[in-house]
């Protein structure tokens, strides 16, 4: 796509509906990134013409650093390939207006949630709403929720939800408010005093409390109220035993949008609202969220077959109002639009504390990595909060005559009953229904990985697409990140597994995307498929030197010699960048440090368990499997989070391998502290300065690590058993001569 520029002057096309730019500096920037290669080359030389004799004392270690350092540049070097040419986009929303204001497309939006536990009903109902006051006419907009949980709670809150949206619609629309999730609504703006239109504002205000608690209330007690029972036949459907992975197809039509009868307080039309719970039963495969969202675009195809999909989790409210106008500025424009499959938001949350004490806030790979990919055409599908062509997601390939949909009304469903709409629906998400077919495999998202969001968005630019990432000034989406240790760490095994499992599949993007997407696209993709190799070096790294330093092995050059400066340069350097950078990008100083302490940890931990566990799939001795993440907290934990105090309270193995490794860190920090300080003056001790530095630095990192060993006293700090069974570890290697 072309930069700087963008859409055709034709005469059918008229101006161009946005516009791409590079970022600046890029030249400098390339200049600067081939210092540090100098530097890294110098590295490799220093370590191959030194290594120890056989038969001297830690020629493996050496071997070991020699190897890490290296596999610490291959990914270096790919870092690089989407800082190259990072690529801004800017949509011209009033242009689209001007010229497709009366013939604007339907839109689909589909929520999938999973579980009315970890995924309350208040929450989608939120997300719900956030979504029916997007600036668009309702009547083309038709909502889809996918439970997965198959509870009658979602079910009841989306009625209530149906109902308070004939107020809320209007009232945001009327008072052009932001954002447009109730819920974040009033956490933001909480005084009556601060709004113009206070009497409105009471007004809505108590009737979201009302609704919430009603719903609140039915979760709790377990029980929906009677007459709200009776008044929807859809409850009818619970009469049957219905479990959450046990139950008939359900497909409930709340409202539908194409009654021109419906109107809601403002006497504009409504969305159509879908309540769907595909049928499941035991033994038979669900394939987690692609099967949901499969299950979806079938049903949407029934109902509405809008051209334009929004795909959300249920935690993800719009926090833009213009976002579908935005993102068909892409689709539509006369030049390039036709080419582009899908336009992915950066993912972006609403709970993260001051300094990011997890490092979910991703702010350099949203605002460089994803941007760096997108300047290649292939911007990742994420999942979340992106918009997509629907034929590209039925397996469409890109043919170079292909102009786009040119009929964008629907038209198939217009003189059928609810009845029977609700009927053909429920009968294409049956558990047999993909037998045979192609689903998973070459139409909707692809089964079988965890991450099925990467692999299918790779799918799809394989298929002759381009991709649009666009990371607006006010977030587009906004959900909610994981809140404890375990949670993040979790999840990010979840990804980290996925995305090797892509690797290693055939959709590897060196071989799948060979000749399709550009060669720094495929490395760039491989900066996350990469993750969990990247443990190895990592574990070398925060083991080797701290071992070699209490046995008084040196592994890195004198401070005088001039092989330090090489080592000296390339540590500041790309450490100063990282935090210029991260800094450039929004994140704070300390996030930054947080940040560094969280990839250190994800990376003995998550990455390494995860490198296992894609191992052991490969042999086909486990199976795939989706840990959600949970959505709800206790307050306990809740304060801690917003004190941002790590929480880590279970005995996880991954804490034991955390724990051992910082406390070794820390024992030869104080040993080699005395060490040097004891013999000042002599070589080996000037040799060992280095060591005794790096393990100064990762005690500091894993400060939070020893407090909640040692001295803290509440829930989340680390057990016991951990503490044992680190010190019985540490134990041992210590022990443990060096080769
Ligand atoms: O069997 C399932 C499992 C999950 N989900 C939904 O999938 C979404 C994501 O689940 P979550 O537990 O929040 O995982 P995250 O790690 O936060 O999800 C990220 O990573 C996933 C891939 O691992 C992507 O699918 C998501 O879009 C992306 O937000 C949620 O809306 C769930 O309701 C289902 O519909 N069915
Ligand atoms: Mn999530």
């Amino acid at each position: 796509m072309g930069k700087q520029e963008s859409g055709g002057e034709g005469e059918e096309s008229g101006l161009p509906l946005f516009e791409s730019t590079s970022a600046r500096f890029r030249g400098i920037y390339r200049v600067f990134a081939s210092t540090i290669l100098v530097g890294i080359c110098l590295i490799w030389v220093y370590r191959v013409t030194n290594i120890p004799q056989p038969g001297e004392a830690g020629r493996w270690a050496w071997i070991g650093m020699l190897v890490a350092e290296f596999w610490f540049s291959l990914y270096w070097i790919i870092t690089q390939s989407v800082r190259w040419d990072v690529t801004y986009r800017r949509p011209f929303k009033d242009r689209l207006s001007h010229r497709y204001e009366d013939k604007l497309p339907g839109v689909d939006i589909f929520i999938c949630t999973a579980d009315p536990k970890m995924e309350p009903p208040t929450l989608v109902v939120n997300t719900l709403l956030s979504v029916l006051a997007y600036n668009y006419p309702t009547e083309k907009l038709n909502v889809y929720v996918s439970d997965d949980g198959g509870s009658e709670f979602t079910f009841y809150a989306l009625l209530e939800a149906a109902s308070f949206a004939k107020y809320w619609t209007p009232f945001c629309k009327k008072f052009n408010i932001e954002p447009r999730s109730p819920q974040a609504y009033f956490a933001l703006h909480s005084d009556v005093h601060d709004v113009k239109y206070g009497q409105e504002w009471l007004e809505i205000k108590k009737l979201y409390e009302d609704m919430k608690n009603r719903i609140e209330s039915a979760v709790e007690t377990g029980k929906i109220p009677e007459e709200t029972k009776m008044q929807h036949k859809g409850f009818s459907e619970w009469n049957l035993k219905v479990s959450k992975n046990d139950h008939q197809p359900i497909v409930q039509i709340i409202t539908d949008g194409r009654d021109t009868n419906a109107m809601d307080n403002d006497g504009c039309r409504l969305a159509t609202m879908v309540y769907v719970s595909r049928e499941k039963r035991p033994q038979q495969p669900h394939h987690f969220k692609a099967g949901a969202v499969n299950a979806l675009l079938r049903v949407s195809s029934e109902i509405s077959k809008a051209p334009f999909i929004l795909l959300l989790d249920c935690d993800m409210y719009a926090n833009n109002a213009d976002s579908i106008r935005e993102a068909l500025c892409f689709f539509l424009d006369g030049k390039y639009g036709h080419e582009i499959a899908f336009v992915q938001h950066p993912q972006n949350y609403s709970n993260l504390t001051k300094d990011d004490i997890y490092g979910s806030g991703c702010f350099v790979i949203n605002a460089v990595e994803l941007a760096g990919l997108g300047g290649y055409g292939a911007a990742l599908f994420c999942g979340t909060g992106c918009f997509h062509r629907r034929e590209c997601l039925f397996g469409k390939k890109y043919t170079k005559d292909y102009r786009g949909q040119r009929n964008t009304e629907s038209q198939n469903t217009i003189d059928r009953s609810i009845q029977e709409l609700e009927e053909s629906a429920k009968a294409v998400v049956t558990c047999s229904y993909e037998k045979g077919t192609k689903w998973g495999k070459e139409m909707g998202l692809i089964y079988g990985c965890p991450v099925e969001d990467i692999v299918s968005g790779l799918a799809i630019q394989c298929r002759g697409w381009k991709s649009i990432y666009y990371n607006p000034e006010r977030k587009g989406f906004l959900g909610i990140s994981p809140n404890t240790l375990d949670l993040a760490l979790i999840q990010q095994k979840r990804w980290c597994e996925g995305l090797f499992q892509i690797f290693f599949s055939k959709y590897c993007p060196f071989i799948y995307g060979h000749g399709k997407i550009m060669l720094g696209a495929q490395m760039g993709y491989c900066l996350y498929l990469l993750w969990a190799p990247l443990s190895f070096p990592t574990m070398c790294y925060v083991t080797v030197p701290p071992l070699c330093l209490l046995h008084g092995i040196p592994l890195f050059p004198k401070v005088s010699s001039p092989w330090f400066l090489a080592f000296a340069y390339v540590f500041v350097a790309k450490n100063v960048y990282s935090i210029i950078e991260a800094l450039q990008c929004g994140s704070s100083l300390k996030a930054w440090w947080n940040l560094q302490r969280m990839w250190l940890i994800r990376r003995i931990t998550s990455y390494f368990f995860a490198f296992f566990d894609t191992i052991k799939r490969q042999l086909g001795l486990s199976e795939t499997d989706f840990a959600l993440t949970d959505k709800v907290m206790t307050e306990d934990v809740t304060k801690r989070y917003e004190q941002e105090v790590m929480e880590f309270g279970s005995p996880s193995i991954m804490y034991t391998v955390l724990a051992t490794s910082a406390l070794l860190n820390l024992l030869s920090l104080v040993w080699g502290t005395r060490r040097v300080a004891m013999d000042i003056d002599s070589e080996a001790s000037e040799q060992l300065i280095s060591q005794v530095f790096l393990c100064g630095i990762l005690v500091m990192i894993n400060l939070p690590v020893y407090q909640a060993l040692f001295f803290r006293s509440d829930k989340g700090h680390i057990p016991s058993s951990v503490i044992f069974k680190s010190v019985l570890l540490l134990t041992l290697a210590c022990l443990m001569p060096i080769y």
